[in-house]
């Protein structure tokens, strides 16, 4: 199902897991931050609205998408339950779009490989400005809310997996 049919931000709260004892990390890209900031307060609202603590949300900044993946590998070294990569990519007129992005979700794949420590890939990766508008708190809702919601399921099914 396509974005357009299907609002990111809207979920069914009854079948959201207790997330008041989780500690999140966030590693948002600088690049097209006026994007990735609106989807770093959509997953912080998120999270705060089901009861984390703001004490319990860690912020790392990071030049661009790309250097998300070494920024979460650093986050899941700091005692947190999930980790959510906050990104926007968005198509120039060269072939190097195709390779961040590739890299990004490979390397953010890897990691939730590699360490028991889940990492959720919220990064845009928009034709245009317009698409990211639209996904970062537009007309589609916002990644950010969404990717917050599978940060506390994931962070529910590894406590679960691991007690
Ligand atoms: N064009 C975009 C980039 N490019 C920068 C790379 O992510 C990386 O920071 C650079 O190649 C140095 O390693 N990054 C984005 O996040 N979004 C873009 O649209
Ligand atoms: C995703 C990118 O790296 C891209 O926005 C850079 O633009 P260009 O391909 O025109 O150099």
């Amino acid at each position: 199902m396509a974005t357009a049919n299907k609002n990111l931000s809207h979920y069914d709260k009854n079948t959201i897991p207790n997330a008041k004892d989780f500690r999140f990390g966030i590693v948002v890209s600088e690049w097209n931050d006026t994007i990735t900031e609106g989807l770093y307060e959509g997953a912080y609202q998120t999270l705060t609205d089901h009861d984390v603590a703001p004490s319990n949300i860690i912020r790392f900044d990071v030049p661009g998408s790309f250097e998300l993946i070494y920024g979460s590998k650093k986050m899941q070294q700091q005692q947190v339950d999930a980790v959510i990569a906050i990104g926007s990519v968005i198509q120039g007129e060269t072939k190097h779009f195709d390779f961040v992005c590739e890299a990004v979700s490979q390397g953010i794949k890897d990691l939730n490989i590699q360490v028991d420590i889940p990492v959720i890939f919220c990064v845009l990766t928009d034709n245009t400005l317009q698409q990211a508008i639209d996904r970062s708190g537009g007309k589609h809702g916002n990644k950010g809310t969404e990717a917050a919601i599978a940060a506390i399921k994931m962070a529910a099914l590894r406590k679960n997996c691991n007690s």
